[in-house]
């Protein structure tokens, strides 16, 4: 099995705050690995150490490629804030392949067309990015993450609050770009969704709980101990 990234003893925080603690994993590479665990474990600091814009305290991190990850965080509440119509948010996907100031090629044109099209966004190209529902901005925040096309695909979270119908689209999307040979690793509290994972992380109080097919690691008493749940009678 080739590893997409391998953590070493990682170890990671914020200014006053450590909080991954000495992690030693690593994500396989051109499958789905879904990262579990109670709020505040530590998940989408671990995406950020990953994603390379949160720096380790201690520890290696490899990667298997010099490729830039693409990193879909939760709600951006600063894209927002700009006068951007979706088109140009899942445009700016392409940044990283034609500089800031070059136009896009017919090639980056396509791409951004494709990337929306599978997130069923098309028909809102025009809207702008501020005006729409929770559900339609986390679409285009994905189909910007596609648009990169990168070999490791970051996302942190990107079904929470939205309603079955985009969660299936986008679990779905997720499945058939690890297919087509993506590395892809999300963060998230849909159980169910980390059990149609290839391989999971579970994180509890920024150390690694578990790891390995989630099948076998997310069973019910794990359940109840990671999350601390009542046993029930
Ligand atoms: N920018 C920040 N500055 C300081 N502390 C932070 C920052 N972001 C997160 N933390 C703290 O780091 C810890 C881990 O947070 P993190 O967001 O990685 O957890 P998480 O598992 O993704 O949580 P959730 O499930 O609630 O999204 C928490 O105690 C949190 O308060």
């Amino acid at each position: 099995m080739q590893r997409q990234v391998g953590l070493d003893g990682v170890s990671a925080g914020y200014a006053n705050r450590a909080v991954l603690d000495q992690l030693t994993l690593h994500i396989p590479a051109f499958t789905a690995t879904a990262v579990v665990g109670p709020n505040g474990s530590g998940k989408s600091t671990l995406l950020g150490v990953i994603a390379g814009v949160i720096r380790t305290t201690a520890g290696e991190v490899e990667h298997r490629t010099d490729r830039r990850p693409a990193f879909v965080t939760q709600r951006s509440r600063a894209a927002d804030m700009l006068p951007l119509t979706v088109r140009d948010a899942v445009a700016m996907g392409r940044w990283g392949h034609r500089g800031l100031c070059r136009r896009l090629s017919r090639r980056d044109r396509e791409v951004v067309e494709g990337s929306m099209e599978r997130l069923g966004i098309g028909s809102l190209a025009r809207r702008q990015l501020g005006e729409l529902s929770g559900g339609q901005r986390q679409r285009a925040l994905v189909a910007q993450g596609l648009a990169q096309e990168a070999d490791l695909l970051l996302l942190d979270e990107p079904t929470t609050g939205l309603d079955a119908t985009a969660q299936r689209l986008i679990a779905d999307v997720l499945a058939e770009v690890t297919r087509e040979g993506v590395t892809v690793v999300q963060a998230t509290h849909d159980l169910g969704a980390a059990r149609a994972a290839g391989h999971l992380l579970v994180l509890q109080e920024g150390r690694l709980w578990g790891e390995g097919d989630p099948g076998e690691v997310l069973t019910g008493d794990a359940i109840e101990r990671i999350w601390q749940l009542p046993h029930r009678v």
